[in-house]
Order: structure tokens, then C-alpha cells, then sequence
């Protein structure tokens, strides 16, 4: 480094004194009074019981080892179970306010709790930019080692995504493990994931944050493939002598992402089957979108009655889960949770829930949850409005469902309101504005768009029935010979009402 002064910034007169280890420089999260109950809340005893079981099962197999059997050899490079126990937490704060900084603590540690930790001691430095080397600036590494001696850390989070050298330099000075928020993140998710199909996403996320970081986990790793290769490791194929550890292990890594990839091009082929089945039937769905914990689960809950988890928790959904309802007129549609996004969401887990995602591309509306009673709102709304781009999903309409109203500032509200003028103020909790979002939705959705006027025989109520599900009925008359109907309907409908056409006559 060449400015001197790296260590010592004081740009406004409330920084100032974040410039070194003293008191002020550290923000100290007790999770028992941290400074919002939202963070560290007990779950609510009214919730409703739906998920209890599946909520108790969670909690009893919250160390679920993120790696399976195939790679149980790779002993030096075998990604680091987070057996995170005690940790202290470690941030570099570029730009924005000390709230900011603060929040961005405050949300690693809810992260470092979810993975099952606790958080003994949470620090920040003020910097232009993270030190190239270690992060923190190195004169502030002692300190850090001192921190983690006093306070009988096992573990060190750093907030943001590390270089593998910066890591391991920083390992080498406070003697203890040091991960980054992408692993801590991909730890979460290794616990939640149930589905065949969501362990295979994550583990090909963490495979791809692995590979990446093959030459950072130690010496050990250059040395080359010695006697004890397994079975599959000397066989038909097998490396030349020459080959190394490293070599060896990056390419059991990329033949394991590839299996994995191929079987989760299969698991999407029967999603997509049951999607063009809805979109054939061109049901309308809708997807329930936002940052963890605003209560997407709560509120797929609230809209359908759908028994789905909500738990007080970052990541508690990872499987999508889709829901058939209908509108107050009898009209079919679907809405689906989704798995909750994050500031920074590592680019692995977009990439590797690329399939899952799409549905939300795809759908005809997206309900865009966001807390209102977390501190930092308009900050949870842009984060998602990044991942929405990403995936590919700015262009569906959204609606904007400001949620936890029970909890929030009304002041913020207002704010909130204002700024997102498509808007609807909500509580999952109470019910308040339910019924006002449901109406919103059920007028945005698509309409049907063929016109018909069809003479129905009495024995085609099937077909009466249908249309009172997928389209919409401008008048309806009984007469002798049968129905007389005039609305609009989807294609295939409407197909289907052609045979009974009520042809004008001039
Ligand atoms: N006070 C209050 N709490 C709420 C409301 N809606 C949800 N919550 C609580 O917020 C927490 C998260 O709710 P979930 O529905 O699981 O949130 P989610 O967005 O599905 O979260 P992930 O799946 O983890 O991303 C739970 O403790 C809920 O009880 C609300 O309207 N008011
Ligand atoms: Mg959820």
C-alpha cells in the first residue's frame, strides 16, 4: 500500500473516531438486545402452526454437512465445513453512512446466527477499500488477533467476498478460520435446501466458489498425487504421474459440476413440463418476490392459504413453492414464493438457481415484498430490483407490498409509499390490506383476449364451467334451447366455443 494514511479515514465528523480499534471504532452486536427486536425476535407464538413440523425437523438437522460422499477425499481441499460456532465479525466499510455500515453488520450477524453461531464481537473499519492483502488494514490485524484471542473466537466472517490469498493471510495471523459472507451465505442454504433439486443448485454453488478458490487453502495443495490415490482417482483415465493435487482435485470438481448440471437440466425438464402445461392453459401466475425474512412466505400464506414455512429466519424458503387460486369472479391463476434475495447474493447461487429464478421471469406479475419495518427499506428494494435485472425479470410488472404495516414506522410508510407510487401497505400478520392486494392483483392480471358468443347446450356445462374459471363473462343468458353466453377467453377456450358460435345475423 502506498498511502500511508489507508488506515486513518475520518471523511465526516461522526467517523472520526472509527479511524482505529478503540471502543468506538467497534460495534459490539449483543443478539440478545440488538438495537431492532426484528433482528433477533423469537418466533411468534401466533404464527400459524403450518410448517411446525417441518420448522422442528429443521432445527433439530441444522448441521447438515454441505458436502456428500464423492468428494470426501479431496481431504486438503475439502470445503470448510462452517462448524461456526463462535465467530467475530469483521467489516471494511467503503462509502455510505455509519447507519449503513452498521446495518450491513447487523445483517451479517443475523446471517452468522441463521448458520447456527454465535456472534461474539462485531467490528468495522472505515476504509477507502479493503487492504489488497488482508482485508482489514494490516496495522488493524493485530488488533483483530487480539479480539479473537480475548473472546475465544473459533471462527472470523468477513463481510464481503475475499480473495482465497486474502484469507488465508489474515488465517495466518488471527490462527483461527476465516471465512467470507459468500460462504457464510452458502452455508445457509446448504442447511435449508430439501429438495433433490435445491441441494443439487447449492452444491453446485459451493463447487463453483471452491474451484475458485483451489490454490488458497494451503501449501499442502501443490504437493502432487502420492501413493494414496483412491480407486477412482488411478484408473482408467487417471492423471499422469505428473500430475498434481491441485490438478487432480480441480478436475474431480469440474467432472462432479457437471454431473450435477446434467442432473438438474433433467429436474428442470419436468418444472418446465408443468409450466408450458399452465401456460398452454395460459393460466396466469403471479410471483411473490423480495429480500429474505420480508414475509413472502407469510403472505403466499395469507393470499391462498397455502401451508407453507415462515420462520423468523434469513433463507427459511429455498424451494419455490406454487400455489392455484382464483379470483373473487372465479378466474384461475397461480402464485408462487420464491427463494428470498440478499444484498450482494453470491453470483454462484443466482447462477446455480438460474432454472428456479426463470419462473419469476416468466410470470405475468411480480408481488415485490419488502419489510417496511426494517431499517433499511429502499436499500432491501433496490437489492432485489439487481437480482430481478439479472435474472432477467425487470420487464414483468410489479407491485410493490409493503409489509409487517403492524411493526413498521408509519413515517417510513409514508416514505415508502411516495417513493414506490405502485404500492399496497400490508400485514401478513394481522390481515390488514389483504383484501386490498388481492383486488390490485385480481385487476392486473392478464385478461383473456378472444371475444366469443357461444349458444351453449345445456349439456356442455363443462364448458360454462371453464369459462367462468379462465375467462371472463360479459352476459349470460338462459333460453330454451340452451345458454347464451357472450365474454372473452383464452385461444384454447375459445377453440373450443367456436363449434357453438352464435353466428349474427344482419
Ligand atoms: N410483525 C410482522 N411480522 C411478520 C409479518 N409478515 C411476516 N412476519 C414475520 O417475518 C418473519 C419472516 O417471514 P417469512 O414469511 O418466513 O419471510 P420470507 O420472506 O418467506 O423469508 P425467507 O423465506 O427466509 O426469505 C417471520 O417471523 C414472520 O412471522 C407481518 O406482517 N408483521
Ligand atoms: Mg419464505
Amino acid at each position: 500500500m502506498t498511502h500511508a494514511n489507508a488506515d486513518n479515514f475520518s471523511l465526516d465528523d461522526e467517523l472520526e473516531a472509527t479511524s482505529d480499534w478503540d471502543d468506538d471504532s467497534e460495534i459490539a452486536l449483543d443478539p440478545d438486545s440488538g438495537p431492532d427486536d426484528s433482528w433477533t425476535g423469537e418466533p411468534d407464538p401466533e404464527e400459524p402452526t403450518a410448517g411446525a413440523m417441518e420448522l422442528a425437523e429443521r432445527h433439530q438437522l441444522r448441521r447438515v454437512a454441505s458436502l456428500r460422499t464423492e468428494l470426501e477425499d479431496i481431504s486438503e481441499v475439502e470445503y470448510r465445513q462452517l462448524r461456526l460456532e463462535r465467530v467475530v465479525l469483521v467489516g471494511v466499510w467503503t462509502d455510505g453512512s455509519v447507519e449503513d455500515a452498521e446495518n450491513s453488520m447487523a445483517e451479517l450477524a443475523l446471517l452468522a446466527e441463521t448458520a447456527g453461531s454465535e456472534v461474539l464481537e462485531a467490528i468495522y473499519q472505515r476504509r477507502q477499500a479493503p487492504d489488497p492483502a488482508t482485508y482489514i488494514g494490516r496495522g488493524k490485524v493485530e488488533g483483530l488477533a487480539e479480539i479473537v484471542q480475548a473472546t475465544g473466537a473459533d471462527t472470523v466472517i468477513c463481510d464481503g467476498e475475499l480473495a482465497p490469498s486474502q484469507l488465508r493471510n489474515l488465517e495466518d495471523k488471527v490462527k483461527v478460520k476465516v471465512v467470507d459472507r459468500t460462504a457464510l451465505i452458502l452455508d445457509i442454504f446448504a442447511q435449508h435446501a430439501k429438495s433433490a433439486e435445491g441441494q443439487a443448485q447449492v452444491e453446485l454453488a459451493q463447487l463453483s466458489y471452491m474451484k475458485q478458490r483451489l490454490r488458497g487453502w494451503g501449501g499442502s495443495l501443490s504437493r502432487q498425487a502420492g501413493g494414496r490415490v483412491g480407486a477412482d482417482g488411478g484408473g482408467i483415465g487417471g492423471r499422469g504421474p505428473g500430475e498434481t493435487k491441485i490438478e487432480t482435485d480441480r478436475r474431480r470438481i469440474n467432472d462432479k459440476i457437471a454431473k450435477l448440471r446434467r442432473e438438474l437440466k433433467a429436474m428442470k425438464g419436468t418444472r418446465d413440463t408443468k409450466r408450458q402445461d399452465r401456460q398452454r392453459h395460459q393460466v396466469p401466475s403471479v410471483a411473490i418476490a423480495g429480500y429474505t425474512n420480508a414475509g413472502k412466505s407469510s403472505l403466499l400464506n395469507r393470499l391462498t392459504g397455502a401451508g407453507v414455512l415462515v420462520e423468523d429466519s434469513l433463507f427459511a424458503t429455498l424451494d419455490p413453492t406454487t400455489r392455484r387460486t382464483t379470483t373473487t369472479d372465479g378466474r384461475i391463476y397461480t402464485m408462487s414464493d420464491t427463494v428470498g434475495f440478499v444484498r450482494h447474493l453470491p453470483h454462484q447461487l443466482i447462477e446455480a438457481f438460474r432454472s428456479t429464478l426463470e419462473e419469476v421471469a416468466d410470470s405475468d406479475l411480480i408481488l415485490h415484498v419488502v419489510d417496511g419495518s426494517h431499517p433499511d427499506p429502499e436499500g432491501q428494494l433496490a437489492a432485489v430490483r439487481e437480482v430481478l435485472a439479472e435474472i432477467g425479470a425487470s420487464q414483468v410488472p410489479e407491485l410493490v407490498v409493503i409489509n409487517k404495516a403492524d411493526a413498521a414506522d408509519p413515517l417510513v410508510i409514508a416514505r415508502l409509499r411516495q417513493r414506490e407510487p405502485h404500492s399496497v401497505v400490508v400485514s401478513a400478520k394481522t390481515g390488514e390490506g389483504i383484501a386490498e392486494a388481492l383486488a390490485i392483483v385480481e385487476d392486473e392480471l392478464p385478461r383473456p383476449h378472444v371475444e366469443f358468443h357461444a349458444l351453449l347446450p345445456y349439456e356442455r356445462g363443462d364448458l360454462l364451467n371453464r369459462i367462468h374459471q379462465q375467462g371472463e363473462i360479459a352476459s349470460l343468458e338462459h333460453t330454451g334451447d340452451g345458454t347464451i353466453v357472450r365474454g372473452r377467453a383464452n385461444d384454447d377456450l375459445a377453440g373450443e366455443l367456436a363449434a357453438y358460435a352464435v353466428v349474427p345475423v344482419d
